[in-house]
């Protein structure tokens, strides 16, 4: 699913507009009643209090609109108009007025004025302001939204939380309003998919609008959501008459002294994700662990006992996982730089590879094109350097891998791969695969995709979905705390076989014939 930035939103709008031939307040009405019918819906006319907070724009526009709706079907409602501007939107306008012929009088709430009182049993709805924000909410503004933050109702927001900005990040955290639940219009704001403002659009839901859908196939968007929707064409079915070699031989290289464990997780997770063949590359102390935890892995060392020191092997790999549980000795990140000289094999790297890349920037340059790099935070900042926010975050990650050709996985509760100026976000995973090995699994996955012939990006990207849908099915089992890497491994066929499930129907009621 694209992501539209607020400019394309506001164009899409009046592509729509026009195209369909509806007056603007035909869109806003769209919007009240799918809020409305939300709403509705769920309290199935429960006399409960709905206290509606709308500013004086088109989303302050959409509560007003609502209000109405609610009205007329009998709910308890207060509108209150957060007053924080003269400039009032026409459509606002037009559906304060439909309020007031219903007799309907909202209360105005200025700067002097003293806040309604809302009690945990209310529910908010938050409309004051929606994309349009441009700049911080004034301090009387904050203050109203601190008295709804610490209300304890539940809080509904309308398009996205008051507060957030659409592309931008946000300064003052008590200057945003904590939504219980998001109605987002036709497409999902960046902001609900980033650590920093992500915290407050936990629980999010897309209304469809009716946007022109021309115009949404034909925007070239800076970010893309990534479900099974967008995976499911990827996928490289199995012909019947291929053999282990049509399916790409793999090689895995790390491990030291304590982390050879990596090195059985990430060759483990490689063959599950489907590699024909899997050879592991690790210092001599790895040889009997590994040979012995998975047998269908072929072993090669290095001459060392407990670190790599030399990358040499005879065997010619279609693919290169690296870095796992490599650890940074001298003589490693030298055999590194020399092995990266010479090599013009497809490489994932992750983890102390990514490490000593960070650490001998002149490594970089030897890259082969497409190269994927998994960087947790930490790593990542390493190779990119401190960055101001998310945003500026992205700005680095895209000119990094502008500069060196290389896919770039942000790893995070949504991990975003980032290639050639667009941004890729995950919409599988959950917390519990924030454990040990979890990432040695993902550079597995990654490296055993490319094994079979998807490119780079489609692998990273197919990648992390697998990854996080293997811990989404682990994770009913297991729970959070309970899963673990090898968890994960065992998951990945489900995972597999998750593409095609169809999502469950309602049972059918088979109709009595009538005698
Ligand atoms: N396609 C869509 O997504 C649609 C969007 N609609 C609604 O329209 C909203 C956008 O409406 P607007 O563009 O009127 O903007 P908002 O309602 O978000 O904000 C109102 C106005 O306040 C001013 N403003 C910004 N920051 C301020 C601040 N800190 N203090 C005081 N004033 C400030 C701006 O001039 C802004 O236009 C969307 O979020 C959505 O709720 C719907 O009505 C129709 C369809
Ligand atoms: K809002």
């Amino acid at each position: 699913m694209k992501i539209f930035s607020a400019k394309q939103i506001y164009q899409a709008d009046k592509y729509t507009i026009e195209k369909q031939q509806i007056k603007s307040d035909e869109l806003m009405e769209r919007v009240a009643i799918q809020i409305f019918n939300w709403l509705h819906l769920r309290l199935q006319g429960a006399p409960v209090k709905i206290q509606l907070f709308c500013g004086i724009g088109n989303n302050g526009g959409d509560g007003v609109a609502v209000a109405r709706h609610l009205q007329e079907h009998g709910y308890a409602i207060e509108v209150h108009i957060v007053n924080y501007s003269e400039k009032r939107s026409d459509d606002f306008l037009l559906n304060l007025n439909r309020l007031k012929e219903r007799k309907i009088w909202p209360n105005f709430i200025n700067n002097d004025s003293e806040f309604p009182e809302i009690s945990k049993e209310d529910i908010v709805i938050d409309a004051i302001f929606g994309i349009g924000l441009n700049r911080n909410p004034d301090a009387w503004v904050v203050k109203l939204m601190q008295k709804i933050n610490t209300s304890e109702a539940f809080v509904l927001a309308v398009d996205l939380p008051s507060g957030l900005f659409t592309d931008k990040p946000v300064k003052n955290k008590d200057a945003v309003v904590k939504a219980n639940h998001i109605l987002s219009f036709q497409t999902p704001k960046l902001v609900f998919f980033l650590p920093e403002t992500g915290v407050y659009a936990n629980q999010w839901e897309i209304i469809d609008i009716g946007i022109d859908a021309e115009f949404i196939a034909n925007t070239e968007v800076d970010y893309e959501l990534i479900s099974k929707l967008e995976v499911l064409p990827t996928y490289i079915p199995r012909e019947k008459f291929a053999h282990k070699g049509t399916y790409g031989h793999a090689l895995i290289i790390g491990g030291s002294y304590g982390k050879i464990g990596a090195v059985q997780l990430a060759s483990k997770s490689c063959l599950r994700a489907g590699s024909g063949l899997v050879t592991a590359y690790l210092p001599k102390c790895g040889y009997v662990p590994m040979q012995t935890a998975v047998p269908e892995i072929m072993v090669l060392t290095d001459e060392h006992e407990e670190f790599i020191t030399k990358i040499k092997f005879e065997i010619t790999p279609d693919v290169i996982g690296l870095g796992i549980g490599l650890g940074t000795a001298n003589e490693t990140q030298k055999a590194l730089g020399n092995f990266l000289k010479k090599n013009k094999t497809p490489l994932v790297l992750d983890a102390d590879a990514i490490n000593i890349l960070a650490l001998n920037e002149a490594f970089l340059k030897n890259l082969p094109a497409q190269t994927v790099l998994t960087p947790h935070p930490k790593e990542l900042e390493r190779l990119l350097g401190k960055w101001k926010d998310d945003f500026d975050k992205l700005k680095k990650a895209k000119a990094f891998s502008k500069k060196y050709d290389c896919v770039l996985v942000i790893k995070g509760a949504h991990t975003i791969t980032v290639y050639d100026n667009k941004g890729y976000i995950n919409t599988t995973g959950n917390p519990g695969m924030a454990t040990a090995g979890s990432g040695d699994v993902l550079t597995g996955i990654i490296t055993g995709l490319i094994a079979q012939g998807y490119g780079a990006l489609k692998a990273a990207i197919f990648g992390v979905y697998l990854h996080g849908t293997s811990g989404d099915i682990a994770v009913e089992k297991l729970g959070y705390q309970a899963l673990t890497a090898s968890a994960l491994i065992d998951s990945l066929g489900n995972a597999y076989i998750d593409l095609f499930k169809q999502p469950e129907q309602p049972p059918q009621v088979e109709e009595q014939e009538q005698q």
